[in-house]
This record gives structure tokens, sequence and C-alpha cells, in this order.
């Protein structure tokens, strides 16, 4: 199952949030437009292997015009390839909202979108993702994740590949668009990927960066009156993927991890 969060202004130039298994990805202006972060969860859902085997639920956003909500779950049904193994299916899209038992028509649940084992990625990131990753750009807070049992298509979704790119690449391509598109501003582009597996957290693209220590970004004689302020994943060496279109900005609450030893 897959879901996702919009929300909320980020402050000029403030600490971004990660803590995900495939990737974050945070994009600030130098100028006056506040920095934006769009962060990808996925994480293998242990707690999801009572569902059934061929049952695939993935949430994401939709579009602001179709939701007023700012936390919007959808699911995805990928094609049942067991079915040559002799599964049956169990759960089927019925239009755009339910999903519903094959087996007792009376079990049925509505999300905010389902997709139906046909649709395209590319549908997922129109319908579900692409409002999040420009209010991303204008400064909103937006995340998208992934979850779901063990080879429900997580990894295909978000991830993708040439042919049929996920919705990471789909969204890398629509950030960088967005910056084309506005010459009058200058942007620091930050990608992180991590795992989060059986409670580690990994840096994915830096051999070293194992068994990260999950670090709040506020001091703890901090309480929060109103919404808690994101928990981080912190990084000791500079990220490698850091992508600059201008000098780096100096920001002490800039994360740092840290070995957990
Ligand atoms: N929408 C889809 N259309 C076609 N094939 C799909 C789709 N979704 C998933 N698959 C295929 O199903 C298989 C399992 O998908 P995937 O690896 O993405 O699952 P996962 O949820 O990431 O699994 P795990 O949690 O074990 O990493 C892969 O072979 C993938 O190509």
């Amino acid at each position: 199952m897959m879901a996702s969060s919009q929300g909320g202004l980020k402050s000029r130039r403030s600490t971004s949030k990660y803590a995900n298994s495939p990737a974050s990805s945070t994009t600030s202006c130098s100028k006056y437009v506040p920095e934006v972060s769009v962060d990808y969860l996925s994480s293998p859902a242990s707690s999801a292997k009572s569902k059934p085997q061929h049952f695939y639920s993935e949430s994401l956003p939709l579009s602001s015009e179709r939701s007023k909500e700012n936390v919007t779950v959808t699911v995805r049904f990928r094609p049942l390839r067991e079915i040559r193994k002799g599964e049956e299916i169990a759960w089927y899209a019925d239009g755009e909202t339910i999903v519903r038992n094959e087996h007792t028509s009376s079990i049925a649940y509505a999300y905010d979108r389902v997709f139906g084992p046909t649709t395209t990625t590319r549908h997922v990131y129109d319908i579900a993702a692409h409002h999040v990753v420009g209010g991303a750009m204008e400064g909103v807070n937006g995340t998208i994740f992934a979850y779901g049992a063990t080879s429900s298509g997580k990894t295909h979704t978000m991830h993708g590949n040439q042919r049929s790119p996920g919705i990471i690449p789909l969204a890398v391509k629509d950030i960088f668009s967005i910056i084309q598109k506005t010459p009058s501003s200058e942007f620091l582009l930050r990608v992180s990927y991590l795992e989060i597996y059986n409670e580690v957290v990994n840096d994915s693209l830096n051999p070293a960066g194992q068994n990260l220590r999950i670090k709040r970004n506020y001091p703890l004689s901090w309480r929060p009156t109103r919404t808690p302020r994101a928990t981080t994943v912190d990084q000791q060496a500079p990220l490698k993927t850091d992508v600059k279109t201008t000098p780096p900005i100096s920001d002490k609450k800039n994360p740092v991890l840290h070995n957990r030893s």
C-alpha cells in the first residue's frame, strides 16, 4: 500500500526531512521561494503478509482538484501473474474508487482512487503524484510512499524501468522541467536514497553509511506545541548525489548522517 500527504508551507530554507527506503529528494530555492521537498517512502510491509499474495495495494496522493484531503490513499492492482500457478483473483477494482471482493461482493473498501491492472505508471503519476511534486516546488511539503506486501509492485511503481519509468524518475523529470521554466529563481537539489529494513536504516548510495541513527531536527529540550517537526536521518558525509544549480546554501540545519556505533 502507498500513502501520500501534502500540506504546510515550509519556512524559508528550513531543514528537509528524510526517512525512506527508496528515495527522497529535496529542492530549495535560494531566493524568496521557501525550500520545498519531495519525499518517497517505500518499505516492505511485513504486516501485510496476511493479505492475499495477489492483492496489490498502493496509495498515492490524488490531484488536489479531485480531493480536498491532505492525505490520500490509492490502490494499484498489478497484473496477476500468479494466475498461471492456479491463483485466483480475490479482489478487483470496481470502478475508480472501490476495491471489491470477488467471492463476497458485499465486502468492499473505498479509497480515494483505485487503479486497475492495465493502468500505466504514467497515469498513476499524473493522477496521484504530479500535483504533490508541483506543490513541493511551490513550497508545500509533500510525501509519496508505497506500501504493500512483497512482490505487490512497489518497486515497479516507484522505480520502474526504462520502458516504464516509475514515480521517482517521473517526479525528477518534472522537477527539472519546473526549474527550467523558472529562470528567475535559483534552485538547490538534494537527493538521498535510503533503505529502511527491519528497523535498520542504510544509505543506498554510500556503502559506509550503514545502520544509521535517526535523529530529530530539534533540540531535546524543545517540545513542539503544535505540529511536531519531522524526524530526520542525518548524514555525516555530504550526500553523494547533491545536484547543485547554484552555489550551495549554507544551512546549519542541514542534516548530518552518523553511523550508529
Ligand atoms: N503494474 C505492473 N505491471 C506489470 N508488472 C508489474 C506491475 N507491478 C509489478 N509488476 C511486476 O511484479 C513483480 C514484483 O513487483 P515489485 O518487485 O515491484 O514488487 P515489490 O513490492 O517492490 O516487492 P518487494 O517488496 O519484494 O521488493 C516484478 O516482476 C514487477 O515487474
